[in-house]
């Protein structure tokens, strides 16, 4: 296999692979527009019911951005529709995983066929790496989270290897010893359980940390959605741990685009109808399953603030079509007019857009941590999994929001806490300061300019490396 250097002017192959989580999916996507945007090639893979679920591809970028559907094989235990984490309860997730490892025959054969001059993977093919080196293809990491919550895993060898010696949920309650630097980041009990599970083999057959760790040490880079204007000093850290280039692709501020659906102009008339700055919006993401409890103290404490409040209160994942959250008696009557429950898939970066949103409650996924910010609104976070619970350390260290108080041991909250929180970062004078420095840092999350630059970087990047072949690499 010759070795191949790309000429600068020549238009690239990339093919983009992400996990099967919308959280994941939407960021590949963003980062495939863009990379279509200069002039290249996308092929964009996953399976049938998650690439019809995919945004409208832009009139302009049709031609160069190709939709490819693996089907997922069939596994014990997995239901059959299931195709993204947000279709199956938590506990399928490693069947889910153990279902996208069978996608590696049809994708292996796609690129034999197509020599692509990239690949992006996300963190759970550890199969897919050796397959692209063996074919000379150029081949990266995207890291669709923010580098804190991956520096948490350590290097990949300790990734691999499971030389892990943190065992337990109090060995996350405290940063890792390899972060060489004081930080607040470490993870609440409730939450840590999570992590003792992403570092132990389950039913995939692989833990998620030897995924991760494989990937990484397959690869030649590390993309990552982060900025040096964010706390950057985790993206030095990563490269020290993982001995290869960490290049920030900036945080994709996602653009706010013409929508004339039904669903949007009959909330966009109900937010018209309430004053300006004076709604929470309140949102958990694509993934987490409150308990019923949790979901019950959450609506008495949004009744029991008093502040107006638009709540996307998605079905928890996996329980089907036909589950209806079941909400405190009486609760959406007493609240009509001040409170809309939208229980269904809502704009969410339009209704973030809006005048009237004063602040997001949140559970601080990534991608939901940027949108709130770009906007401005100070987070109110209610974290529950993956990096949340950094994200959430940080919205309080940095003071641009609060966390809920919640009992350290089970992480219940209460409706007062719930509502004691909203009206402190919304009302309060004491809560000044975290409107402030929530606008303060649309600076940085809202800069289209600055993280266009960031996307250019990335872009040349993927222009100008050379592509060696497994042969010459082993000369
Ligand atoms: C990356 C990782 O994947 C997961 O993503 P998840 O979907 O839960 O949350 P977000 O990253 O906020 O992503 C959610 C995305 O869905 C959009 N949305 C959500 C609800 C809705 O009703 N309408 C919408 O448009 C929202 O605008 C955002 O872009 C994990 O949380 C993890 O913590 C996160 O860092």
């Amino acid at each position: 296999m010759e070795s191949r250097t790309m000429a600068k002017t020549s238009k690239l192959h990339v093919v983009m692979f992400p996990w099967l989580g919308f959280g994941h999916i939407i960021p590949f996507f963003e980062l495939s527009k863009f990379i279509a945007h200069r002039g290249h090639k996308i092929s964009f893979v996953s399976t049938p019911r998650n690439i019809d679920r995919l945004p409208k591809i832009p009139p302009h970028l049709i031609s160069s951005i190709t939709l490819l559907k693996i089907p997922l094989p069939k596994v014990e235990g997995l239901p059959e529709s299931a195709e993204a984490t947000m279709d199956i309860k938590n506990e399928y997730i490693p069947h889910l995983k153990k279902a996208f490892d069978g996608m590696e025959a049809e994708l292996t054969c796609f690129l034999e066929n197509s020599l692509p001059d990239w690949i992006l993977y996300d963190f759970a093919p550890y199969w897919l790496p050796p397959v692209a080196a063996r074919l000379g293809i150029s081949r990266a990491y995207f890291r669709v989270i923010n580098a804190w919550f991956l520096a948490f895993f350590g290097s990949s060898e300790t990734m691999i290897n499971g030389s892990d010696e943190r065992k337990s949920a109090e060995d996350f309650m405290i940063p890792p010893k390899w972060v060489p630097f004081e930080t607040k980041l470490a993870y609440r009990r409730y939450e840590a359980n999570w992590l003792v599970r992403a570092t132990q083999t389950n039913d995939s057959g692989f833990s998620d940390s030897y995924r991760g760790g494989k990937v990484i040490d397959g690869s030649e880079v590390i993309f990552i959605r982060h900025c040096n204007e964010f706390e950057s000093i985790w993206l030095k850290l990563l490269e020290e741990l993982h001995k290869r280039p960490v290049i920030p692709v900036g945080l994709m501020p996602p653009q706010v685009e013409e929508d004339n659906s039904q669903s949007w102009v009959s909330i966009k008339a109900w937010l018209d109808d309430q004053n300006e700055l004076s709604v929470v919006y309140v949102a958990l993401g694509s993934e987490v399953s409150p308990s019923q409890d949790q979901l019950h103290e959450l609506a008495l404490g949004l009744e029991l603030s008093g502040v107006p409040f638009f709540w996307a209160l998605r079905k928890p994942s996996g329980f089907g079509e036909s589950y209806e959250v079941v909400l405190p008696v009486g609760f959406e009557e007493r609240v009509k007019g001040r409170g809309m429950v939208w229980k269904s898939w809502a704009p969410q970066l339009k209704i973030l857009s809006h005048d009237s949103v004063g602040a997001f409650l949140t559970h601080c996924g990534w991608s939901s941590f940027i949108e709130g910010l770009i906007f401005g609104h100070p987070l109110i976070a209610l974290p529950f999994q993956v990096d949340q619970g950094l994200n959430a350390r940080i919205v309080a260290d940095k003071q641009f929001g609060m966390e809920i108080p919640r009992s350290d041991e089970d992480g219940s909250f209460t409706r007062n806490s719930v509502s004691d929180s909203i009206k402190l970062v919304m009302i309060n004078f004491e809560g000044k300061k975290f409107r402030d420095n929530a606008k303060e840092m649309s600076g940085i999350f809202g800069d289209k300019r600055l993280h266009d630059r960031y996307i250019d970087n990335f872009i040349n990047f993927l222009e100008n490396h050379r592509i060696i072949s497994s042969a010459t690499e082993s000369e």
